[in-house]
């Protein structure tokens, strides 16, 4: 049967049309025929018709017999006459789930089903078609899933019971499902007790933060079986084996936002289930030689650090709370002191303002080592040579910041469709490092206000850009405060500061504190090294429009042009 490349093709029904459908191990394609009475004056001769359809073999979420009042069939749905009409005619009839790409990044399952003359017929493409299925080895089987009930407008159980688990369900992916019952449940959970050989991947429904215990509890668990000190700021870690999966059910989402294109959990279900797999950088952030947290979005100090400890307070807001402390925050408007040390990125063709993004198939990402590979950004002993101020190549810079971000990735999210970096890269194993020096209110406003239109965020005499292997932050005054003790503080009330450097419109504040990834650090001196490719994700990177299109209409042509062979 298998004729240049095709496993199968027949001459079947869909809804009133006949048409041809072929599969090979690349794609399923299916083409209307049409008895064309003009050309071939009532010789039946079969001419083709602009409607063709293919779906890669790896886009197909599933294929099914097609039960008679299968609620789900869109097509039973949709033409419920015509349907039995057909199944009078041909009582066999296959469904076919697949990938359709709809705008702005977004994917949404369909169905079509297919009616055959025979029994035998129908079983044979159902058959094959999950033959082909079986092949695809990255497809997760059985996943791990959290949900945190409390995450941005509390749906996170809604969504995932009424968009995620109907299509788990159809692409017969099992999983256990934990919903939280109070912070760090999942992370705790991962860390000591969950029996991780039983699964493909874990699952997060919920917002940053949610994807950052699973992050934290995954990663934690993987140095723990291999024996590697968390508290060794120089250390290699061990790269996690599990996927993290993110249905998007938090207030910024913009790790899903980043590496997906859109905050849609219909899409991130998707992509789970085709398999998906996009490396991630993970910085690891310690004081004094003791590990704190990791981070993969930002890190921010000064104003992102302040707007965070405001919004904590007004949680009860929801997604709002950011806006209400964001405006909060510029109106104080801020500065601090400090010592910024990083050690640039050597050898990186591609620079924070080169105006090329990080794409589905990233050329920048495709070249990097993934961190398993060794200390590879470490110097090499030629450089050290020539290190001749005996700096080992960091570079220092010390004043006064209104803002000191490190974005891993761009950090693009519904408030910010480029992000804070625009041309940050997901899986290079650098952080972009922004700093925003001391300038009036009107031109930070500026600055934020291009991170929302087309303009360049970095074109300000005040902001400068480095892309980074690691860094190092001091603040001027030596640090003695945690967050237990800045409790104990004096509190800054309303827009007045805690102690002064007064000038016409700025305040000089004695500290901010770190936000990292959404959650507020204890201590402000802190040392960071990027992980280069740590972790994977059940995603792809963001499709260029074409892509997109490349996915869909794969050459469904060379499929045609095959000599056809009819059943
Ligand atoms: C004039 C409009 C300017 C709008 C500028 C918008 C820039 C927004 C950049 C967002 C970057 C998000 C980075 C993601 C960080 C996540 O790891 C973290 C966890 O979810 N989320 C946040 O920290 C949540 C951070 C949310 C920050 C919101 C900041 C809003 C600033 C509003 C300033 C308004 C000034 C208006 C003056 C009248
Ligand atoms: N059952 C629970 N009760 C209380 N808090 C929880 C529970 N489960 C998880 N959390 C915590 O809730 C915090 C916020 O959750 P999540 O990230 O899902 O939403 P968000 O903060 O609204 O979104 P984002 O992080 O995208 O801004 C997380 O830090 C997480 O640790
Ligand atoms: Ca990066």
């Amino acid at each position: 049967m298998e004729k240049q490349g095709r496993l199968l093709s027949s001459k079947l029904h869909q809804g009133r049309r006949q048409v041809e459908v072929v599969l090979n191990r690349c794609a399923l394609a299916w083409k209307e025929i049409e008895k064309s009475k003009r050309r071939s004056s009532g010789t039946g001769s079969v001419s083709e018709t602009a409607l063709s359809h293919a779906v890669q073999v790896g886009e197909i979420v599933a294929v099914c017999k097609t039960k008679d009042d299968d609620p789900d069939s869109t097509e039973t749905r949709r033409s419920r006459k015509t349907a039995k009409q057909l199944s009078k005619l041909y009582p066999h009839s296959f469904t076919v789930s697949y990938v359709r790409r709809t705008s702005q990044h977004q994917w949404r399952c369909s169905d079509v089903t297919f009616h055959c003359a025979n029994q035998g017929l129908c079983e044979q493409w159902v058959q094959l078609i999950n033959e082909q299925l079986s092949l695809l080895s990255n497809r997760p089987k059985s996943l791990l899933v959290y949900i945190n009930p409390y995450g941005g407008t509390q749906s996170g159980k809604r969504i995932y019971e009424q968009k995620v688990a109907p299509l788990f369900r159809r692409a017969c992916i099992s999983t256990d499902v934990i919903v939280t019952e109070r912070a760090n449940h999942a992370r705790d959970h991962l860390k000591t007790e969950a029996n991780l050989d039983k699964y493909d991947g874990v699952v997060c429904v919920g917002g940053d933060g949610m994807f950052s215990e699973v992050l934290h509890g995954l990663v934690t668990r993987t140095q723990t079986n291999n024996g590697v000190d968390l508290n060794q700021p120089d250390t290699e870690l061990v790269p996690c084996s599990l996927r993290i999966g993110i249905i998007p059910a938090g207030s910024t989402d913009c790790i899903c936002f980043a590496t997906v294109g859109t905050n849609d959990p219909v899409t991130s279900a998707l992509h789970i289930i085709v398999g998906d797999s996009q490396p991630m950088d993970v910085c690891s952030v310690h004081h004094n030689d003791v590990f704190l947290r990791f981070s993969v979005s930002l890190l921010g100090y000064g104003f992102y650090g302040d707007v965070l400890t405001d919004s904590e307070r007004k949680r009860w807001l929801g997604p709002a709370r950011y806006d209400l402390s964001g405006v909060k925050t510029f109106l104080s408007h801020n500065y601090y002191e400090g010592t910024i040390s990083f050690l640039p990125a050597e050898n990186n063709t591609a620079t924070p303002r080169d105006k090329l993004q990080c794409r589905s198939g990233c050329c920048v990402c495709l070249h990097q080592p993934s961190s398993k590979d060794g200390e590879q950004w470490e110097m090499s002993e030629e450089k050290e040579k020539s290190d001749k101020d005996g700096s080992g190549g960091w570079s220092a810079i010390r004043g006064k910041f209104i803002a000191i971000n490190a974005a891993s990735m761009s950090c693009a999210c519904p408030r910010s469709p480029k992000g804070l970096s625009p041309s940050a890269h997901l899986a290079d194993g650098t952080t972009d490092l922004i700093l925003v020096r001391k300038c009036s209110r009107l031109d930070f406003f500026r600055h934020l206000l291009r991170h929302t239109n087309k303009d360049d965020q970095f074109d300000h005499s005040f902001v400068e850009v480095h892309r980074v292997r690691k860094f190092r932050f001091q603040p001027r005054h030596r640090e003695l405060l945690s967050l237990e003790d800045l409790s104990e503080s004096p509190k800054k009330t309303g827009f007045s500061p805690i102690c002064s450097a007064r000038t016409t419109c700025n305040y000089s504040t004695a500290h901010s504190s770190w936000t990292c990834d959404g959650e507020l650090l204890p201590h402000t001196a802190i040392q960071v090294s990027v992980q280069c490719q740590l972790i994977r994700l059940f995603a792809r990177g963001i499709e260029e429009q074409q892509q997109q299109e490349q996915c869909v209409f794969e050459d469904p042509c060379t499929l045609w042009a095959l000599e056809p062979s009819t059943h």
